[in-house]
């Protein structure tokens, strides 16, 4: 059964609001280095990536532009099909531009090695990827990743953006979930 106050289904943080602005802060000042002659275009996936963008680019003091694309790669269950349907596209258009991908997790890796070869044939004069959160015990694909925050455990994580169900994005910590809050409900 899941609570009103959703601090309560946690049963741990793996990493405070403050070690994520922290860590932001240093990829920051990492991609400030790598674009100083062209400032980059972020496309943020959504939804995830909204809080992370939102506090990157914040921290940012290049002249950086946003994007957006939603995509759908889980069915119901919780592993990637590798399967990719484009749900919202980008308004822009990237031939020439340095484009730089943000994300909340790569997981398997395979909705951003579809995103990335995706975005490739565009005609773009870069693109790379910057993600929070990665986990290397179900990666399936070598997928190169430029940026990357924080490793984590082999568990589903949620908060800071990342849901379950929809809820928990908007917990400030990246968390493990009470085994209880995934039970069905009783009827
Ligand atoms: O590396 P993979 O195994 O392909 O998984 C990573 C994808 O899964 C999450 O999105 P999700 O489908 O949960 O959508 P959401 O961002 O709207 O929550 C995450 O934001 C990535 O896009
Ligand atoms: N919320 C959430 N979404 C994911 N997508 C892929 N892995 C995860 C995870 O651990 N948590």
């Amino acid at each position: 059964m899941q609570t009103d106050d959703i601090r309560d289904d946690v049963r741990e943080v793996l990493f405070t609001e403050q070690q994520l602005r922290e860590r932001l802060a240093e990829i920051a000042r990492e991609i400030e280095a790598e674009y100083a002659d062209e400032p980059p275009l972020l496309v943020g996936v959504l939804k995830g990536a909204v809080v992370v963008v939102s506090d990157l680019a914040r921290e940012l003091r290049l002249p950086v532009h946003m994007d957006w694309m939603a995509v759908s790669s889980y069915g119901s269950g919780t592993t990637s099909s590798g399967v990719v349907r484009i749900l919202k596209d980008l308004d822009a258009d990237i031939t020439g531009r340095r484009v730089l991908i943000v994300e909340d997790i790569i997981d398997s890796g395979l909705t951003l090695s579809w995103l990335k070869a995706n975005l490739e044939s565009r005609g773009p004069a870069s693109v790379d990827i910057c993600t929070l959160f990665r986990k290397p015990a179900r990666l399936k694909s070598d997928i190169e990743l430029k940026f990357v925050g924080f490793d984590v455990p082999d568990e589903f994580v949620v908060g800071y953006g990342l849901d379950y169900d929809e809820r928990y994005r908007n917990l400030r910590d990246l968390v493990v979930l009470q085994p209880h809050v995934y039970a069905p409900a009783e009827a």
